[in-house]
């Protein structure tokens, strides 16, 4: 697998990579040269530099995942990824405490004029009178977006003995109970904050949240700083804001448009404080989001579920811990299912039993709805288009939970109703890891789901294994295991072996021509 890194990332997030993938480095490629580069690789690595565009994910006939060394996506057109099954990872929480800190350096900056005060003196001056600041203690603070960011800086500016409001209509009061601080309306941070600090998404609602009416509202002298997105503040308002003395200052590390060109406004007025989006700049910062994101994009290509993933739903860490093992075995049982299955497939229900079913399953059920899947669409069906792409083919998938077991801790039952039938497959893990098959079609059994299955339900009298293991043998084909499941009812039984190589469809009809044999399926796990 290729991986191409498109922004100056750490060397640390590249040696991983390396361990693993061929890995090209080419930073400052021109759009066109992306769109031309761009087919050879299955992995892409970006910072904020690099524009993903729908152009770019159109002409990416191999992309299967991109990487964000950072926490915005916004330069990334996640809708088309999502469509084409692309899995776009960030690294949200690496450079979060350098945002922060960064954050609290351009505030303080601002309150005592450092950056003017320090161009002062090495024009040689010494004017002592002119940088008088104000004091951050007993201020209001509004903060917009209460996320990782906005909840560090709270507790920075609450141990500078600011007040602190914040803003945030998708966080619980609980969070802000705890932090010491309290939830309000825009309109209060508005009318009362002598600081305003931004940390939200640029999204739709945001672009332009700040802006010529929302100045007019504010407190008279407010001080305002962005380190969260350039289209959440209107650049030629603010600058407007300033010069009409209703803003006091701003210090500002993200921008419309990135470089900023010479005629933006902001660089015209003197009370401001202008980074170059250094917020994630630091060394620390730049190891972790390299890392972390290298970290997602090789799980990704080894077909393993990403947490960062933001084009999929969010996985908790702890329950990620309790599914991962199942992941697997899930994805299996839905290959297995599909290959039992013959007719057009109406609903798939899922039923967990256990302690498993304490967690929030529905990524397990994504796997298993990509082994559905996958064996039968020539697309590469993954975690982010699974579902998707189950609804669009009109299958239904249910989940149905249960803390009760019989014979095992956890259990994994896999239900295809198709027009014509319905197959069960049940499956569970031995010793926390092995993920087993224990029951097919109401038969217990034992499987290791792995390489080549064959399964032959079959009429219960002697002699049906050997005819069957008589036939692979002439044709030089190896049974690595064979075990036979029975049902509670006599009569039938069915007869699961794992071969050592494929079982060609010549041999295959040979063994469902069998007098006795009730239909046989072959279950290649190594494909889709
Ligand atoms: N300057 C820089 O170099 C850096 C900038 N950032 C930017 O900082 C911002 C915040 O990052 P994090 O705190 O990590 O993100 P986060 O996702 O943890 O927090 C964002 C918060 O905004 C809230 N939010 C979303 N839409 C909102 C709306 N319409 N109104 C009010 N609140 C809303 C969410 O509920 C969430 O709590 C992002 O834009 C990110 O891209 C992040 C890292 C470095
Ligand atoms: O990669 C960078 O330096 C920008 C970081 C950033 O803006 C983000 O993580 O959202």
């Amino acid at each position: 697998m290729k991986v191409l890194v498109s922004d100056p990332v750490s060397q640390a997030g590249v040696d991983i990579l390396r361990q693993e993938f061929t890995v090209d480095v080419r930073a400052k490629l021109s759009a066109e040269e992306l769109l031309r580069v761009i087919p050879d690789y299955d992995a892409l690595v970006v910072r904020s530099e690099t524009k993903v565009t729908k152009a770019v994910i159109e002409a990416a006939v191999n992309l299967k995942i991109i990487g964000r060394a950072g926490v915005g996506v916004d330069n990334i057109d996640v809708e088309a990824a999502t469509q084409k099954g692309i899995i776009v990872v960030n690294a949200p929480e690496g450079n979060t405490v350098a945002a922060t800190e960064h954050t609290m350096a351009m505030m303080l900056a601002l309150a005592r004029n450092v950056p003017q005060a320090h161009a002062s003196m090495k024009q040689k001056e010494w004017q002592r009178g002119k940088f008088i600041g104000v004091e951050m203690r007993g201020k209001v603070l509004g903060i917009l977006g209460l996320g990782r960011i906005g909840t560090g800086v709270a507790k920075r500016a609450l141990a500078m003995e600011m007040d602190v409001i914040a803003y945030d209509p998708f966080i619980g009061t609980g969070h802000a109970k705890a932090l010491g601080i309290e939830l309000a309306e825009t309109e209060e941070i508005f009318s009362k904050a002598d600081f305003i600090t931004l940390h939200l998404p640029l999204t739709p609602e945001t672009r332009n949240l700040i802006n010529r009416d929302t100045f007019a509202r504010m407190k008279k002298g407010v001080r305002i700083i962005n380190c969260a997105r350039g289209g959440i503040i209107n650049e030629a308002d603010l600058t407007e804001a300033i010069k009409a003395g209703i803003v006091a200052g701003a210090a500002i590390d993200v921008f419309g448009k990135e470089p900023v060109e010479p005629d933006n406004p902001l660089l015209t007025v003197d009370r401001v404080v202008l980074t170059p989006h250094l917020g994630a700049s630091t060394a620390e910062a730049q190891v972790g989001v390299a890392v972390d994101v290298a970290r997602g994009i090789a799980a990704a290509l080894r077909g393993e579920p990403v947490a960062t993933a933001v084009n999929m739903a969010p996985v908790a860490p702890h329950v990620l811990e309790v599914i991962k093992p199942y992941l697997n075995l899930a994805e299996k049982m839905g290959c297995l299912g599909i290959h039992l299955t013959d007719g057009r497939i109406n609903t798939v229900d899922l039923e967990y039993n256990g302690e498993i079913a304490d967690v929030d399953t529905k990524m397990l059920t994504t796997a298993v709805v990509k082994g559905i899947l996958n064996p039968i669409l020539q697309e590469t069906v993954n975690y982010v288009n699974a579902p998707a792409i189950a609804k669009a083919r009109g299958i239904r998938v249910k989940e149905v939970k249960s803390k009760e077991t019989v014979h095992f801790a956890n259990l994994i039952t896999v239900r295809i109703m198709t027009d014509k039938n319905e197959h069960v497959v049940a499956g569970t893990l031995f010793g926390k890891q092995e993920g087993r098959i224990v029951m097919i079609d109401g038969y217990r059994v034992d499987v290791a789901p792995r390489d080549w299955l064959l399964i032959g339900p079959h009429i219960d009298r002697p002699g049906m294994i050997g005819k069957v293991g008589t036939i692979l043998g002439d044709y030089n084909i190896n049974i690595a295991s064979m075990q036979v499941g029975r049902t509670e009812e006599a009569g039938t039984n069915i007869m699961v072996m794992a071969a050592e190589s494929d079982i060609p469809t010549p041999v295959m009809l040979k063994i469902k021509a069998v007098d006795g044999i009730l239909g046989a399926k072959l279950v290649n796990f190594n494909a889709g």
